[in-house]
């Protein structure tokens, strides 16, 4: 078997096209949505995806500002700037870059953003209302996962999904949307005994480890859709968790890295943004 490779970085272009229209939509009623972004310290993998950010913005024609702080900057400094945010007419989503300097509490950060504008899904309001099935923003990556798979006619319901990784951002928001989705979900994590009993059994298997090439063919069962979330640098280029050269004649459907999961999260923050500016808006 050969997989089909999932050209996330087409999907991602043919949502942002539906996203330009609505963007144009807004304008004709004078509302341009905004995006603040706030970048803390000097992390180049960091600096390169915020680029991306506001790259994909301007060619939307959404308002975005990037604030550059630097790693010294308090706690008490980084709440000020959200208050403001909170407050201004011109943004209506906000985004904190993670990881963030350790003298500086994430969740605090994440609870100062009005939950209006937490276009990640990371206030805990919107966790829960995640857990709890109720409307709110959907968390970037997981969305965009999700996405890909509809767009690939991929089957989620009463398949068996197997996530590798439990993180706050990608692991538990994902396995909340592919329960949505009735699909059976297996998270599986660092302290997860023989890994591979339970890959195996994945029809859905998705990687966001951040360790390359962890996943390898005999992991993988015959015919399985296979996710890469992960994204390592090797010599400057990028590669994700998943060998892809060998996982890609045992898969049936598999993400490339670079590629796949990455232009679907930036899509999926513009649709937040939009979605945002509709919302306050109205
Ligand atoms: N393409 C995209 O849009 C995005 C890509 N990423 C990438 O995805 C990857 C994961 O990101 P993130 O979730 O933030 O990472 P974290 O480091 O927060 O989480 C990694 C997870 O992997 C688990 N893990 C580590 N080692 C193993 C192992 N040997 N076997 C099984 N599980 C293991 C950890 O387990 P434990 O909890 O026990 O420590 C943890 O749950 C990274 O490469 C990141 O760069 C992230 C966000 C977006
Ligand atoms: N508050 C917050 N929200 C995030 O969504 C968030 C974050 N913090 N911290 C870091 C991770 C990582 N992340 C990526 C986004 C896009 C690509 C992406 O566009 N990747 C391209 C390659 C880009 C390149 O060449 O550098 C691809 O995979 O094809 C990757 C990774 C979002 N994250
Ligand atoms: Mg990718």
């Amino acid at each position: 078997m050969t997989a089909t490779v999932i050209d996330g970085k087409k999907i991602a272009h043919a949502l942002r096209e539906r996203l330009k229209q609505e963007v144009a939509e807004l304008a004709a009623h004078h509302v341009q949505p905004g995006l603040a972004v706030i970048l803390v310290g000097e992390d180049p993998a960091s600096h390169s995806y915020v680029r991306g950010k506001e790259k994909a913005c301007e060619s939307l024609g959404i308002y975005s500002k990037v604030y550059r702080l630097p790693a010294s900057v308090s706690e008490a400094e980084l709440l000020h700037t959200i208050h403001e945010l909170n407050e201004s007419s011109l943004i209506h989503g906000i985004l904190v870059q993670l990881p963030l300097p350790s003298h500086i509490s994430e969740s605090s950060i994440l609870l100062a953003i009005s939950p209006d504008k937490d276009v990640d899904g990371f206030h805990l309001m919107n966790v829960g209302k995640l857990q709890t099935g109720l409307p709110t923003f959907l968390p970037c990556t997981p969305h965009g996962v999700i996405q890909l798979l509809q767009y690939e006619n991929i089957p989620i319901e009463g398949k068996h999904a197997v996530i590798v990784g439990r993180s706050n951002i990608v692991g538990k928001p994902l396995a909340a949307l592919l329960l949505q989705h009735n699909a059976t979900v297996t998270i599986c994590h660092s302290k997860t005994v023989h890994l591979k009993n339970f890959t195996k059994q994945a029809d859905i298997l998705i990687a966001a480890v951040g360790k390359l090439r962890m996943i390898t063919a005999d992991m993988v069962k015959s015919g399985a859709a296979v996710i890469d979330v992960g994204i390592n640098r090797v010599n400057g280029r990028l590669v994700g968790d998943v060998d892809f050269e060998e996982v890609r004649h045992v898969a049936s459907a598999i993400t490339p890295v670079p590629g796949g999961v990455g232009p679907m999260t930036i899509a999926m923050l513009l649709y937040n943004t939009v979605e945002a500016a509709k919302r306050l808006e109205s």
